[in-house]
């Protein structure tokens, strides 16, 4: 497919190399750590229809950053009514088997999640039921746990529980307060919820017979360590190990639990409990190394194309994207060795980093205008943030000071709608002794949103205005842009001597140097630069 630019193909504003050439790269990247850029596509023609391809040639990524999915712990499965037959014990004892308990739900962050939308389409999940019990005494098999991968970064929410035996427990409770009830002071009769009969167990039997108490509203020992309701939870990092959120219900109990003297031979037995039902809101907030931040049409959707492999969706209007669209950089030397320049912040060697493209925000994005505050909510998590700057679309600096703008309007609204929120994230507190972990439940949560006295390693949450961040001066190929551009870098040099204030306007910023980038991320000129920039601020970060 022929470029669609082709006469600006190849040209390259000559006021980007001598920039190149007076910051030297801080961090190195071989030469051969490209594989996911431009560079490594065979032939030139290839990658300029690549960078500059129709609206139509994009690759549609299934996204959801919102679900509400509705849990369903495993019911309980029925106890046995079953005696003993052998050859001349023609009427032996009681010998039915329990119920099985139910599956349980949990719930666990991994890295291989992207989104959402697989639980958005499904809605409801549904442990197994347990099997009922047999007879021999053969107790039912338990049913099937179900776990729920959802991506790092996920914030749940509960806003629904059903939970059957906390209810009954609340009656029961009611009802004590209550002068006599029927039920209260037995003799107890056929509650078809609860009791399961006998086949050969006529209506008259049923009118005539006496049910023993009904055992109580039963959890399995297991409930102890679910996550304590109303579940509120931010797992921003993967966890080894899933959380518990609903426990399975308890089987039901076999006919010989109700053996008496006066009625050896019991008729009955109990059904399973039913399981826990409880709604859950999920929110993505997504947690890419880099989040691109720029007004609509800036070039921020290219830049992802030629920096990784994305095949993100271009186009020459405003809103052409309209999710938020995540793009690998690999930093491998071809044969799936990392580059060992790159390290995360636990040192481990870094084989690649991620950036997020989001929708363009515009004027009063933080009051929702445009596509605003749904994806603003994406830059507050990247850890470092570039802001794409379109040099041919007036002046840089008031479009950068608008989009800070945006950006610190955002954080300021965010932190007063936290501070009215009754319901706040639980802090990770560490327990002190067994009767501190029952007593204190509602704490058993995995992530905190920072460091606090009682727990110093929880991962430090920075606000937006100091995380590191750098300026993507993009579309530097277009005549015209170089005064711009020259005006946009002294600009940021008098923030970094000091000179001009911040353009978050706050007090406390992240203050170290500011770099803009010119590129032409049409042409995959200066892209590389963009690496090697990220990864130095990735290693400082
Ligand atoms: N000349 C030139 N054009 C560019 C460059 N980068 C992007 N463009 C063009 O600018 C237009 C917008 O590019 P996009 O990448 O879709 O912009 P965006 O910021 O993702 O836009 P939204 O998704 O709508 O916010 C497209 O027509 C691109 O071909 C560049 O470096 N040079
Ligand atoms: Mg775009």
């Amino acid at each position: 497919m022929p470029p669609r630019c082709a006469s600006i193909s190849g040209t390259l504003t000559p006021f980007l190399y001598p920039f190149f050439l007076r910051h030297g790269p801080r961090v190195c990247v071989s030469r051969r750590c490209e594989s996911t850029t431009v560079e490594s596509l065979t032939s030139t023609e290839e990658q300029a229809a690549r960078l500059n391809p129709p609206p139509s040639d994009y690759s549609r990524t299934i996204f959801a950053d919102k679900a509400t999915v509705t849990l369903i712990a495993g019911s309980g499965g029925h106890g046995c009514i079953s005696f003993l037959r052998e050859k001349y014990i023609a009427a032996g004892p009681a010998n039915g088997g329990d119920g099985g308990s139910g599956g349980n739900v949990y719930i666990q962050a991994v890295r291989g999640e992207t989104s959402l939308h697989k639980l958005a389409r499904r809605n409801i999940l549904k442990a197994g039921r347990g099997k009922n019990g047999q007879g021999k005494t053969k107790g039912g098999e338990r049913g099937d746990d179900i776990v729920v991968q959802v991506p790092v970064g996920t914030v749940v929410r509960e806003i629904d529980r059903m939970d059957p035996v906390f209810e009954e427990e609340q009656q029961r409770l009611a009802e004590a307060g209550q002068e006599e009830t029927p039920m209260s002071n037995g003799p107890y009769k056929w509650d078809p919820q609860r009791w399961l009969l006998y086949p050969a167990v006529t209506k008259e039997d049923i009118a005539t017979a006496d049910f023993p108490t009904l055992p109580r509203g039963r959890k399995s020992a297991l409930a102890m360590a679910e996550v304590k309701g109303p579940i509120s939870l931010d797992l921003s990092m993967p966890m080894e190990k899933p959380i518990l959120l609903a426990a399975g219900a308890l089987g039901g109990l076999g006919n010989p639990h109700f053996v008496t003297k006066t009625a050896p031979r019991p008729k009955f037995a109990t059904k399973g409990e039913t399981g826990m039902r409880i709604t859950l809101e999920l929110e993505l907030k997504l947690l890419a190394d880099v989040g691109l931040v720029g007004l609509p049409n800036a070039g921020k959707s290219t830049l992802l194309r030629s920096i990784s492999k994305s095949r993100a969706r271009v186009g020459d209007w405003a809103f052409t994207t309209l999710q938020p669209n995540i793009g690998t950089v690999v930093l491998d030397d071809h044969r799936g060795r990392p580059i060992a320049h790159a390290r995360h912040e636990t040192g481990e060697v870094r084989t690649n980093f991620t950036i997020a493209d989001i929708p363009g925000l515009i004027q009063d994005a933080h009051l929702d205008k445009g596509l605003g505050i749904s994806f603003l909510r994406h830059v507050e998590r990247a850890r470092i943030l570039a802001f794409v700057i379109d040099l041919s679309a007036g002046d840089a600096v008031t479009a950068l000071k608008a989009l800070w703008k945006e950006v610190g309007e955002y954080e300021r609204m965010k932190i007063q709608e936290e501070k009215d929120k009754q319901d706040t994230i639980v802090e990770w507190t560490p327990f002190k002794t067994v009767e501190d972990a029952i007593s204190n439940r509602s704490e058993t949560i995995v992530v905190s949103s920072g460091p606090t006295y009682d727990n110093p390693l929880a991962p430090q949450v920075y606000s937006i205005a100091e995380k590191p961040w750098f300026v993507v001066a993009t579309k530097a190929d277009l005549p015209g842009t170089k005064e711009n551009f020259e005006i946009l870098r002294n600009y940021l040099q008098l923030v970094n001597e000091g000179v001009e204030e911040h353009p978050s306007g706050q007090k406390s910023f992240w203050g170290k140097k500011v770099e803009a980038i010119p590129i032409s991320a049409i042409n995959g000129h200066g892209v590389k630069r963009i690496t090697e920039w990220t990864l130095s601020l990735l290693d400082d970060a």
